[in-house]
């Protein structure tokens, strides 16, 4: 901003520049035209010297573009860069102008020279001649309209001083008397480093007046302007003097009024507040000094209406920039309105999102959990069905699929399609007819990546139900190098996660028999047995000796081939070692298919036998693991021989496997057990009591696609097949009593038949304690197991002889109470105990569907003699020959709740299972021999007609909703049909 020192300054010199002008204005109105034209003529022979000159100083080369008789435009736009004043200059005076700034070459005559360029030279110039004290001229006066008059008297002087420069002459130098008056008005300019610039005023009136030294003061100013004014009147006559005089007043104080009132409005505008925190307004303030600045010069060199335009238009430009100013700030506040409304959007936003992505995890783990609960349900519903699957006494069949052998992988792609939880999906290709996908459903599929672990946990409750009384039996089955020994046995080189099912499920007997061991004792030992070419060996022989064994079916102690070696065994270190024996003696060779396959079944049977210790009861269950052999059809595996034989017999016995599946899935009265000894030995497992397990395996290799899919089918129809509810074996004193009160009863008829008039013994029945389990025989009569050598010296684990009374003790007291009884009622009748020889050929008779031969209930009869059984049949004979030679009687069965506490596996589903079921069925005991028929007699199988005719066979314990209880039902009753078990004596 201009500060007032400097806008009096300001006013001061422009005193002078207006007497100036007035006079100027004055004289050329004054003159007539010849004096103009000659005027005109003087200037431009003056310029022409000047240029002429200035052309000299610089050099033609230098000077191309400047002529030496320029026009008044040509000269000024010659000079307008300032190059050529600054160069000459520092020729007339080195080092006057420091620097001079050299035009860029491309910026053609007439073209706006930049600001810079402008204002630097043609200030520095215009400094150092006020500093030498030579005529000066205004920095507009290159600019068109300029007065390019006084440009030229400066550079004439600097002529005349160079010239007298050169002359060498000494002292200060004086501009010549001859010269025009120089009228050029002094303006303020800083140098380049912003240093003030202090000016003197050069006048050339008087040689007193134009000394350089004189300093710049009021009274210089006065002096030029009586300068002015004396050199104006010096031509004038004497008489006009007062008439100029006082008209070039009037028209200076007309003057100076109107640029005083100018002035005034300058300062109005320019004293406008302006805002402070504002970068802006710098910019507008410098705008505006520059505008004040541009409008004092344009003031002070243009008439009056100019100078008032040019005002009004800077006012205007003013005030449209006040306007944009303020509109922009108006617009910043409006942005910053948007700004923060935009802010305080996206916080809702983000607090939105915030509480979406809040409510989405939320969902989420609702999802989740629900996805948990689905699965959960699934599982349950698994089990659910595994349970009803068990209530209705269903094979259980699970399926595993081996993974790629290395080396074996077909380009990675399986037969199996997909495997979901119970359902495995095959590929078939069109070549097995209708190409597509076939799903097959089993209670649980194992995939590839299935280890030993997971397939044994889930079997793990089955088999645990081994040390509650059930018979269980797992079998493998698949073609040759599915994996069948791989799930049982485990790979060649064992580790402990590669333990296959028969390790684990014995380690496990282990542990839980030992976790029971305050409330039950349990024995357990295990016989390894081998079907090979149709013949049962022992594995577990330990002389190698390859003797033919024989298989004697519903033996009573679940032990059916009884010569084979029992070995007791108390941890896993006597497994692995039996386990060793018997793979060593295991029938093992090379096959086309598969190098380590073996072309035998084998069995590994673990008898478990339990004795409650509070009560006394025993229990025993068995547990046969079979590995079958390979399931695939001869020709496949190309062999000839020995080992065609092997495989004829293989499928053979497969066949007959597939045959009683097949007639008990259809319910059939005949299934054909003995048409292989593998169907013999599994008997008691399939269409017995047991809980059975198919592990079915199958290989995922394309080119075994065939015999994966028979093998699959067989499997699914396996999984149809119902055996009734397991049951538990279990052997009380509750049945004991119960079976001498049957005894007394039968006692008392046979001698009502014979005309005594004894009475049957009044012995209440307590129904609630008819145990409704398979077994009611004593284990004093097991059949004696073979022992193996010198136990003493032998360190394999001891062969258990279980013929022995103190083996089962508790046993032993019951049975001496049963004779005892026996013989009270014997001395109170008189017919004579027939004498019933041993025979031991009854295990060959025929089992039928729905009932099971109780070959123990036999022993009973052979090995007493006296007991009340034979001694009934001894006198009936009539009723022998008129029911078909046997009677059946069927008992009632009543739940057991003791016996159900008894069942204490962990296995839930078994727990259930007993819990769930109501009416259980009592076995029958059959094929008792009679004494007037020592002979064997084979039984036929069972017709519609027959059972009917044996149905006429009095019931001796009537059914409680058809008779009241504790009476006692003489007449013959006809057998049920509905699959119960009943207790038959046979002839
Ligand atoms: N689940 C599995 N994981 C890894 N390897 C397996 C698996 N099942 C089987 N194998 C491997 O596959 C090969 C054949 O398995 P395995 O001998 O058990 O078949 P197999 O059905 O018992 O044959 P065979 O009928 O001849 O006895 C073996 O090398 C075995 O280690």
């Amino acid at each position: 901003m201009a500060t007032t020192s400097e806008i009096n300054n300001d006013l001061s010199f422009s005193v002078v520049s207006i007497v100036e002008d007035v006079l100027q204005q004055h004289s050329s109105r004054s003159s007539d035209v010849g004096l103009v034209s000659r005027k005109v003529e003087e200037s431009s022979l003056r310029r022409y010297e000047a240029a002429g000159w200035l052309r000299d100083m610089i050099g033609v080369s230098n000077g191309k573009d400047f002529p030496g008789e320029p026009s008044e435009e040509e000269f000024r736009l010659g000079l307008r860069s300032g190059i050529v004043l600054c160069n000459v200059l520092n020729k007339v005076n080195p080092g006057s102008v420091s620097k001079v700034v050299e035009a860029p070459d491309d910026v053609a005559d007439g073209a706006a020279l930049s600001a810079f360029q402008y204002f630097e030279n043609i200030r520095n110039f215009l400094v150092a001649i006020e500093e030498m004290g030579l005529p000066s001229f205004e920095a507009s006066d290159m600019e068109k309209g300029g007065k390019s008059i006084r440009i030229v008297n400066c550079i004439l002087a600097l002529k005349s001083y160079s010239e007298w420069k050169l002359k060498g002459e000494n002292g200060p130098w004086r501009y010549g008397s001859n010269m025009k008056h120089n009228f050029g008005s002094r303006k303020l300019f800083l140098r380049k480093s912003s240093e003030p610039f202090v000016s003197s005023i050069s006048r050339t009136q008087s040689t007193d007046m134009l000394s350089t030294d004189q300093p710049l003061s009021s009274d210089g100013d006065s002096r030029s302007i009586n300068g002015l004014v004396r050199s104006f009147i010096a031509d004038r006559k004497h008489e006009d003097i007062p008439n100029v005089v006082e008209s070039v007043l009037n028209k200076v104080m007309e003057e100076v009024q109107q640029r005083l009132s100018i002035h005034n409005e300058m300062m109005k505008s320019s004293s406008k507040p302006i805002p402070e925190d504002d970068s802006s307004c710098e910019t507008v303030v410098r705008s505006q000094l520059c505008d004040a600045r541009q409008h004092e010069e344009a003031e002070e060199n243009s008439p009056p209406q100019v100078v008032e335009k040019k005002f009004q238009r800077t006012n205007f430009e003013h005030h449209e920039e006040q306007k944009i100013l303020l509109n922009q700030q108006k617009h910043i506040q409006e942005l910053k309105q948007t700004l923060y409304t935009t802010k305080a959007g996206m916080k809702l936003l983000q607090m939105k999102y915030q509480e979406d992505f809040f409510h989405l995890g939320k969902h989420l783990n609702g999802l989740a959990y629900a996805a948990t609960g689905y699965k959960r349900v699934l599982e349950e519903n698994r089990k659910l069905y595994n349970l009803v699957q068990d209530l209705k006494g269903n094979i259980r069949v699970y399926c595993r699929v081996r993974p790629f052998l290395p080396g074996q992988e077909s380009g990675g792609l399986s037969a199996v399609e997909d495997i979901d939880e119970g359902t495995i999906t095959i590929r078939v290709p069109s070549k097995y007819g209708k190409a597509g996908q076939k799903p097959f459903m089993f209670n649980k599929v194992f995939g590839p990546s299935a280890t030993q672990e997971e397939v044994f946990s889930d079997m793990q409750p089955l088999v645990r139900s081994v040390l509650d009384g059930y018979n269980v039996c797992i079998f493998a089955y698949g073609q040759t190098g599915s994996g069948k020994t791989f799930t049982m046995t485990g790979p060649k080189e064992l580790t402990e996660e590669s333990l296959g099912v028969n390790y684990r499920a014995l380690a496990d007997l282990f542990l839980l028999s030992n976790q029971r061991k305050d409330t039950t004792s349990y024995e357990i030992s295990v016989q390894m047995l081998e079907i090979y070419n149709e013949q049962v060996r022992d594995l577990l022989a330990q002389d190698g000796q390859t003797k033919r064994l024989e298989i004697r079916n519903n033996s009573h102690n679940g032990i059916n081939v009884p010569e084979a070696s029992l070995v007791p065994v108390s941890s896993t270190d006597d497994v692995i070692q039996l386990m060793d024996l018997g793979h060593m003696n295991r029938a093992v060779s090379s096959t086309a298919m598969n190098d380590r396959s073996s072309r035998s079944h084998s069995c590994v049977t673990v008898h478990v036998q339990g004795r409650d210790l509070t009560s006394g009861s025993i229990l025993h269950g068995s547990m046969h693991l079979v590995d079958l052999a390979g399931s695939e059809r001869v020709d496949k595996s190309e062999v000839t021989g020995d080992r065609l034989k092997e495989a004829q017999h293989i499928n053979k016995s497969l066949s007959a496997l597939g045959d009683v599946i097949s007639s008990l899935s259809q319910k059939t009265s005949h299934v054909p057990y003995r048409n292989s000894k593998l169907t013999q030995l599994l008997q008691d497992s399939l269409g017995g009591s047991a809980k059975t397990l198919m592990f079915v395996h199958i290989s995922p290799e394309p080119d075994t696609l065939g015999e994966t899919i028979s093998t699959l089918k067989f499997a699914e129809r396996v999984g149809s097949v119902e055996l009734g509810a397991a049951r538990v074996n279990k052997d009380n004193s509750e049945v004991k009593e119960l079976k001498e009160q049957i005894a007394n009863l039968k006692m008392a008829l046979v001698r009502k038949g014979n005309g005594n008039d004894v009475q049957p013994t009044a012995i209440p029945i307590n129904r609630e304690r008819i145990s409704r389990r398979r077994s009611l025989e004593t284990p004093t009569i097991r059949p004696k197991l073979p022992t193996m050598g010198n136990t003493s010296n032998n360190s394999r684990p001891q062969i258990m002889d279980l013929s022995g009374p103190e083996a089962f003790n508790d046993s032993t007291a019951s049975s001496r109470r049963h004779s005892l009884d026996i013989h009270e009622l014997m001395k109170s009748s008189s017919p004579a105990w027939p004498r019933q020889p041993l025979n031991g050929k009854d295990e060959d008779r025929e089992s039928k569907s729905g009932e099971w031969i109780d070959k123990h209930e036999e022993l009973i009869q052979n090995q007493n003699p006296n007991s009340p059984e034979q001694f009934y049949q001894s006198m009936v004979p009539q009723q022998q020959s008129l029911y078909g030679g046997k009677q059946d009687f069927e008992v009632q069965s009543i739940t057991d709740n003791e016996s159900d506490e008894a069942a204490t596996s962990d296995c839930s589903d078994s727990d259930l299972l007993w819990r769930l079921s109501v009416q259980v069925n009592v076995p029958k005991v059959s094929n008792i021999q009679n004494s007037a028929n020592p002979k064997p007699k084979k039984i036929q199988p069972r017709t519609a007609k027959l059972s009917e005719t044996r149905s006429l066979i009095p019931s001796l314990i009537p059914a409680p909703s058809k008779r009241p209880p504790n009476t006692v039902n003489s007449q013959p009753q006809r057998p049920t049909r509905d699959g119960k078990r009943r207790l038959s004596l046979g002839t």
